[in-house]
């Protein structure tokens, strides 16, 4: 395991910020961290980088005990708030970073190549007090990558981010799925995750709610649903019942509620099969997504 936690527990006071969470995070997954503001997830993400000492309970980083030198070497962390050196250039601030790490004069090299990956190779030689908000998370995921971790720790990268920034992340992200890197990364908003993402765990009051795959978590909680608007609904029912690619189906009104784990599979399944049955197809909408599975989850008082 990359990540595995027993009993992890951080109490301030008498807020239990973590309580008790027991957590896997097998190498090469990309695992989201979910859970509402306040549920823990930076209070975790701290003890497993080494900058909170747990209350109860323990981390391991591939083996090694959080905290140590041997587990801070395989992480790279980017957390919810960056501090930079803000009158440092941006690839100064990367090589001193690197060099920091003790990576010698690769530094200078892994610096233009992470500028270049994330689209800062023209802001390289800009001061980073000047930098955007979009430009400041880019860098911190810079940062946390200089000395090439095993595991990347990202605490809300996307937070605050307008949708270009936000997708130039992600694609980023997705792009590390690649090349083997186990990346853990929080959000509270779980629709931004779940494209990337292979498995998740949801916090919720510093407890872990579920922890699955994604695909798992979707089919237990319907997946995605449409609304299908067909010139002949009956027929189109018994036409998909029991195909693979329905979790559910039923007509509700004018309307067929469909229930899939597999929403791109089913869209052109449903054309196909309704082109050869000469079924004209009035209306396919959306109708819910893993947000709304993980909104009944936060609402629905499943933790132990
Ligand atoms: N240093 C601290 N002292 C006291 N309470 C704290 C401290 N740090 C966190 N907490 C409390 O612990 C709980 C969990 O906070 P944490 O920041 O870990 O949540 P989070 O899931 O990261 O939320 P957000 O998405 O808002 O960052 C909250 O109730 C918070 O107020």
């Amino acid at each position: 395991m990359m990540i595995e936690t027993t009993n992890l527990t951080k109490t301030f006071g008498d807020v239990r910020a973590v309580d008790g969470m027991d957590l896997a995070v097998e190498e090469g997954s990309l695992h989201g961290f979910v859970g509402p503001n306040g549920a823990g997830k930076t209070t975790a993400m701290q003890m497993l980088v080494g900058l909170l000492r747990p209350t109860e309970g323990e981390a391991y980083i591939d083996g090694e005990k959080a905290g140590t030198i041997a587990a801070k070497e395989k992480i790279g962390y980017a957390p919810q708030e960056p501090a930079f050196h803000e009158s440092m250039t941006a690839k100064r601030y990367l090589v001193y970073m690197g060099k920091t790490a003790g990576m010698g004069s690769r530094a200078n090299e892994r610096a233009d190549e992470l500028l270049d990956w994330l689209d800062l190779a023209d802001a390289a030689d800009q001061t980073i007090s000047g930098f955007s908000g979009g430009m400041r998370r880019r860098l911190s995921l810079a940062q946390a990558m200089i000395h090439e971790p095993e595991l990347l720790i990202l605490d809300e990268p996307t937070a605050e981010l307008d949708p270009t920034g936000r997708r130039i992340i992600i694609e980023s992200l997705e792009e590390l799925t690649e090349e083997g890197i186990t990346v853990f990364v929080s959000s509270h908003v779980l629709a931004e995750l779940e494209q990337f993402i292979d498995t998740v765990s949801i916090l919720r009051d510093g407890q872990l709610v579920e922890t699955n795959d994604v695909s798992a978590i979707q089919s237990e909680y319907g997946g995605q649903a449409f609304s299908v608007e067909t010139s002949d609904d009956e027929r189109v029912v018994a036409l998909i019942e029991g195909r693979e690619w329905i979790s559910e189906v039923r007509i509700e009104g004018d309307a067929i509620m469909v229930a899939t784990d597999q929403p791109d599979e089913f869209k052109s399944e449903l054309q196909t099969l309704l082109a050869e049955e000469g079924i004209l197809l009035e209306g396919l909408s959306e109708e819910g997504s893993l947000e709304e599975a993980f909104a009944d989850i936060m609402a629905g008082g499943e933790a132990e």
